[in-house]
């Protein structure tokens, strides 16, 4: 192809492309384009813009209105050119529409994001008086408010209402303005100078521009205020609060002033000069500041070039989802600042002491009631150890434990079994020969002859431990010839208990080998006793109680205690450790356990609120700041007999046990739970999973022995105290000879602790029956279908039945509940029953019990 006959042409020509080689489908076929020479002009710039731009160059200073003008222009071009499409005609419609004419300019139709084609019909554009009518608007919104009116906006009322102020008097005013803003230090007050603002003239729509501008530049500087002086919290209204509610206005505000703006969007496009004219006051006004002010006002007129950038944006003047959003936060976080301002004012966060004050409000502490406020806890002194029983000291039977060792190695040996006596320990109640097999020897080979050395040694039973955890024996407890009770005196008296500083310690009885055994119940932290009837459950219980009533005060330690079989636990009563008196009602019982699920939630509040983990901390943090009235006190919640209480009603009273057995260890709430029937209709894997430590009395299979302590061997105890001790979660078992406390002792100690302080009842076992009887009779339709009998003047089951879409059953109830409350006669055969009450005495019930 020639190319330089194509340089030739001289107007821009599209080659014609032969019918034939398109069908050909030419691979060399190309088009060219050539600028056009000779006829082709620029673009003339029409006169208005001209002049404008002459303006413009004649002006020394570049203000920031310039910024924002041109930067809209570039942008307002830009949108022209996305506008035109490419392609050779349409550039020439371009041109032709570049060059002047005398057609007078028409707005491009652009359809609005919100309205589309059918705008609404347009206002007249704002005029000065629209302009007045909108700040009057704002100023009497303003007015409203509690806060104090900047002194700005009255004056601009004045000035708004003003003709055209010359330039010298709003020099002159401007001055005074920012002669009364500046502070002593010099330091730019931002607010005074986007105040100055509105002294410009009012009479164009650019000033609604530019005072939206102001507008904008107020929201702004409000907005900083909230997010850099957030620790500006210490006025009750708080600044955040008052920036807060300004944002609010302003946002209205700015919505009623975006309007305009856009209404005036015409002269946006169209008329731009009049925007120099007040851009060119700018540099007039602030000429006066020396070198101090340039910079505030430097940093105002780039604030204002960003706000009206930002408002160039959007036509849509709904709040955005955005906006939404950060308006939101913003009134939040005015609020927080708010709520913490009050909680600092009512010193929530000072100490352990005031938190827990705080959180009484939300629950009622009964305890605090109990004990005077930031006083020394009334002397408490602890029963005398000469009230108990002094220990029995059994006799050496040395003689019959060589008799017994010597039987049990004929029997070994008679069995051919190679095994030999090497220890032997003499409990309370058991004696423990511990057997070495020769190497070589099974295990199996002597646990299989347990019938056999039973046999031999003619004893009554005997219980293998093959092997014994740590040795390299096997041990065959046999039942001593004569038992030695172990009183409780011999373990209170041991060091081990003595030693033991947590209130909760208790003793448990001698091992094997004759060691007293002290568990502490805060580590326990719950704990299950089961046993065959007559085993020593009771008296376990007993010595428990006695052993707290050594350690603890009634201020460390309050007890709960449920007796189903009301007369265990009787001589109790009337000792001030109790929270209530003996619970023997089993409906009683179950409200009083759901008083300890309160309790608990009220204890993880207060822990909350104090900002600790447990009790220990809590009251430790409660000494230090000597509120001693608001230490809390352990509870132990011990229930004798659970079988009676799970036939009462098993779902309230899992569900309760449960809850405390969960999460009740670390505010200082311990179960302990004794029952007779260790099945697990009564022991639920529910309780069972929660209660880790299990004490096992002699059962009568070892079906219930695994039920307790998940393995065999209690089937073996002798009964009479004798016990295995499965330790928190331990699946080592620990053979035990439990303390005995007799009545007379109980009655001593008890009688002592009574004197000691009078009982503090937090409540009546009545109370807790009134409350049963309470929570069993309340349906949560009752005052409706009260209502409902009073408005159609009588009811019947099969009505209420239609109405509340309920059963049979629960309609006869409420029947029946409504005859018992005098609501409704008595049943008249087929007939309905009449009403016995007035519209005006039904509300007043429904108002005396709060249904409504
Ligand atoms: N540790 C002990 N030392 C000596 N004797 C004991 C001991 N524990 C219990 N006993 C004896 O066993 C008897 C029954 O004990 P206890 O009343 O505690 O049984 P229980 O398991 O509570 O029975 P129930 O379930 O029927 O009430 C007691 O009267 C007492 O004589």
């Amino acid at each position: 192809m020639d190319f330089s006959k194509l340089k030739a042409e001289s107007k821009p020509t599209y080659l014609p492309r032969p019918a034939q080689s398109m069908k050909m489908n030419d691979p060399d076929a190309k088009v060219l384009y050539q600028y056009p020479k000779g006829q082709f002009k620029f673009p003339v710039i029409p006169d208005r813009e001209r002049l404008r731009r002459n303006r413009q160059d004649e002006q020394p200073v570049r203000t920031a209105g310039k910024k924002q003008k041109a930067e809209h222009q570039k942008k307002h071009e830009t949108r022209k050119k996305s506008n035109s499409a490419s392609g050779e005609d349409q550039r020439e419609n371009k041109l032709k529409k570049i060059q002047p004419s005398n057609v007078p300019f028409r707005p491009t139709e652009i359809p609005s994001p919100i309205y589309g084609f059918t705008r609404p019909e347009k206002k007249p554009t704002a005029t000065k008086e629209a302009v007045e009518s909108q700040f009057e608007n704002k100023i009497s919104i303003l007015e409203n408010e509690p806060f104090e009116i900047p002194a700005i906006y009255h004056k601009n009322e004045g000035e708004l209402s003003e003709p055209n102020p010359s330039s010298e008097e709003i020099e002159t005013e401007r001055k005074e303005t920012i002669d009364k803003t500046i502070p002593e230090n010099g330091v730019f007050s931002e607010v005074a100078v986007s105040a100055q603002a509105p002294v410009l003239p009012a009479d164009t729509p650019e000033t609604v521009i530019a005072e939206a501008g102001m507008e904008m530049d107020t929201k702004l500087q409000t907005e900083i205020d909230a997010e850099f002086h957030e620790d500006e919290r210490a006025v009750p209204d708080g600044s955040s609060f008052f920036s807060a509610e300004l944002v609010d206005i302003d946002t209205d505000t700015e919505a009623v002033q975006l309007n305009a703006v856009e209404e005036n969007h015409d002269y946006w496009h169209e008329e731009s000069a009049p925007v120099s004219v007040i851009e060119e006051r700018v540099p007039v006004t602030s000429g006066i500041e020396s070198d101090v002010w340039d910079e505030p006002i430097q940093e105002q007129t780039e604030k204002r070039e960003d706000v009206s950038r930002k408002k160039h944006i959007p036509f849509n003047v709904m709040m955005t989802k955005q906006d939404r959003d950060r308006w939101i936060q913003l009134q939040s976080e005015a609020s927080q600042k708010k709520s913490l301002f009050e909680d600092e004012e009512a010193g929530v966060y000072e100490n352990v002491s005031t938190g827990m004050q705080q959180s009484e409000t939300i629950t009622e502490n009964r305890i605090e009631a109990v004990s005077d406020h930031d006083e020394e806890p009334p002397f408490y002194a602890f029963p005398s150890i000469e009230l108990l029983t002094p220990p029995a000291y059994a006799q050496n039977d040395q003689e019959w434990l060589e008799e017994q060792s010597q039987l049990l190695n004929d029997t070994l040996k008679n069995f051919n079994v190679r095994a030999k006596v090497v220890n032997v320990t003499q409990g309370p109640a058991v004696t423990r020969f511990e057997v070495q097999p020769e190497p070589g020897v099974k295990v199996n080979k002597i646990t299989n002859l347990t019938d056999d050395i039973k046999l031999s040694l003619a004893a009554q039973d005997i219980r293998m431990e093959a092997p014994i955890p740590g040795k390299h024996t096997i041990g065959i407890e046999i039942p001593n010839r004569k038992s030695k009770p172990v009183f409780l005196r011999e373990v209170l008296d041991s060091e081990a208990f003595k030693k033991d500083r947590s209130p909760l310690a208790v003793a448990l009885g001698l091992d094997i080998s004759g060691q007293p055994i002290v568990t502490d119940l805060k580590k326990m932290p719950h704990g299950l006793i089961a046993g065959a009837t007559g085993s020593g459950k009771s008296v376990c219980i007993n010595t428990m109680l006695i052993s707290l009533l050594y350690k603890a005060t009634p201020q460390e330690l309050k007890l709960l205690l449920i007796d189903p079989k009301m007369v265990e636990l009787a001589p109790y009563n009337r000792i001030p450790h109790l929270v209530s008196p003996v619970i023997t009602d089993v409906k009683a019982a179950t409200v009083a356990l759901k008083w300890a699920v309160e309790e608990m939630e009220r204890r993880y509040e207060l822990f909350v609120h104090a900002g600790v983990r447990d009790i220990s901390r809590f009251n430790e943090l409660a000494d230090k700041a000597g509120q001693y009235s608001d230490k809390l006190p352990f509870i132990v919640v011990i229930i004798d007999e659970l079988a009676d209480l799970m036939m009462m009603s098993p779902a309230d009273v899992e569900e309760a046990i449960s809850r405390i057995a969960q999460k009740a260890r670390a505010c200082g709430i311990h179960l302990i739970v004794a029952t007779q029937r260790p099945s697990v209709d009564v022991i639920t894997g529910l309780i069972k999973a929660n209660i880790p430590t299990r004490i096992a009395f002699s059962v009568s299979s070892q079906v219930d022995s695994r039920t307790i302590i998940d393995s065999g061997g209690a089937e073996k105890l002798l009964g009479k105290g004798d016990m295995l001790f499965a330790e928190n979660g331990s699946s080592k078992t620990v053979r035990l000879q439990g303390t005995f406390v007799s009545d007379e002792e109980i009655d001593q100690v008890v009688n002592h602790v009574k004197n000691e302080q009078a009982p503090a009842y937090l409540f009546e076992q009545e109370e807790l029956l009134s409350k049963a009887q309470v929570t069993e009779e309340t349906d949560e339709l009752f005052y409706e279908a009260c209502e409902f009998a009073v408005n159609q003047s009588g009811a019947s089951a099969s009505s209420l039945q239609r109405r509340f879409h309920v059963g049979y059953n629960r309609a006869s109830r409420l029947i029946e509940m409504m005859e018992r409350q005098g609501i409704l006669s008595e049943s008249r055969g087929s007939k309905p029953r009449d009403v016995l009450i007035s519209q005006e005495e039904l509300e007043f019930i429904l108002e005396t019990s709060g249904g409504n």
